[in-house]
C-alpha cells in the first residue's frame, strides 16, 4: 500500500494521470512563469505573513520530500491579504531539489529553473473545518513558493539541514520544535499569483499560489545535505537518493498570471 506514485521514469511525472486524471487539467502546478506576460492587477495588495507565535512540531520524510508540519489547531501563524479573501492558516512546509548542479525548482522564470523550491503550505480555516477538506476545495490551499539560488551559505537554513540525517529514510520523523520559516524569507515579498494545484498526488486543483519573485541563496553544500535523504526506507534494499523530486512546468491554459510589483 502507500503511495504508488513517485519521481522515477516509470511511476513519475509523466504517469501520474493513469491514477490521477486530473493531471491533464485546467489549473495543474506548476507552470512556467513569463514575467512579461503578468499582468499587473492593482487590486492585489501585499501580502502579510504572521508567523511570530508559529509553532513547528516535526519534521519527516514522507517518502517525496522532507517536510515541517506545524499546530494549525488556531489561527496563530497565517498568510492573508495579496489574492487572498481572509487568513489561511501555516500547515507545512517542505522543498523540491535537483541532482548536484542541477536545477531542481517546479515553477520556472522565462524557462530558467533555480536549483530548489520552498513550499509554505496553508489552509483556509475560515471556510473549510479540516484540511482535508480544504485541499479539495478550489480556494481551500494557499501556498507560497520560494525559490533557492545556489551561491553563499544561507545563515538559517542550517538549522534545517543539520537534523536531515535524522530523517534520512521514508517513513522517519523527529522532533522539531520553535522553527520560524520566516528566517527563509527574502527581503522583498514583490509576487505572482494563479490558481492551480498541488505539484504531487492527487493534484487537488485546490491551490492559490504565491510566487516570490526574489530567490533566497543557499550554497551547494547546503543543497548537497538534502541529498542524503532516501525516497526508500530503511529496510528496503535498493538504495534511492532523494533528489530530482520536482514536477515540470504544466500548460497555463485559460489561465492568467497576475503580479504585484
Ligand atoms: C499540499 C501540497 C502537497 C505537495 N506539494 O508539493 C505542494 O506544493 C503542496
Ligand atoms: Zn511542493
Amino acid at each position: 500500500t502507500g503511495d504508488h506514485w513517485g519521481y522515477g521514469k516509470e511511476d513519475g511525472p509523466s504517469a501520474w494521470h493513469r491514477h490521477y486524471p486530473v493531471a491533464k487539467g485546467s489549473r495543474q502546478s506548476p507552470i512556467d512563469i513569463i514575467p512579461d506576460e503578468a499582468r499587473r492587477d492593482s487590486s492585489l495588495g501585499p501580502i502579510f505573513l504572521k508567523y511570530d507565535r508559529c509553532t513547528s512540531l516535526s519534521i519527516a520524510n514522507n517518502g517525496h520530500s522532507v517536510v515541517v508540519e506545524f499546530d494549525d489547531s488556531d489561527d496563530r501563524s497565517v498568510i492573508q491579504g495579496g489574492p487572498l479573501d481572509n487568513p489561511y492558516r501555516l500547515k507545512q512546509f517542505h522543498f523540491h531539489w535537483g541532482g548536484k548542479g542541477c536545477e531542481g525548482s517546479e515553477h520556472t522564470v522565462a524557462g530558467v529553473g533555480y536549483a530548489s523550491e520552498l513550499h509554505l503550505v496553508h489552509w483556509n480555516a475560515v471556510k473549510y473545518t479540516t484540511y482535508e477538506d480544504a485541499a479539495t476545495a478550489p480556494d481551500g490551499l494557499a501556498v507560497l513558493g520560494i525559490f533557492l539560488e545556489q551561491g553563499d551559505d544561507h545563515r538559517w537554513l542550517h538549522t534545517i539541514t543539520d537534523v536531515l540525517y535524522m530523517v534520512k529514510f521514508k517513513g522517519s520523523a523527529t522532533n522539531f520544535k520553535g522553527f520560524n520559516p520566516k528566517c527563509l524569507l527574502p527581503s522583498n515579498l514583490h509576487y505572482w499569483t494563479y490558481l492551480g494545484s498541488l505539484t504531487t498526488p492527487p493534484l487537488h486543483e485546490s491551490v492559490i499560489w504565491i510566487v516570490l519573485k526574489e530567490p533566497i541563496v543557499v550554497s551547494e553544500k547546503q543543497l548537497g545535505m538534502f541529498r542524503i535523504l532516501q525516497f526508500s526506507g530503511e529496510e528496503e534494499d535498493q538504495r534511492m537518493r532523494m533528489e530530482n523530486n520536482f514536477r515540470p512546468p504544466q500548460p497555463l491554459k485559460e489561465r492568467i498570471l497576475k503580479k504585484r510589483c
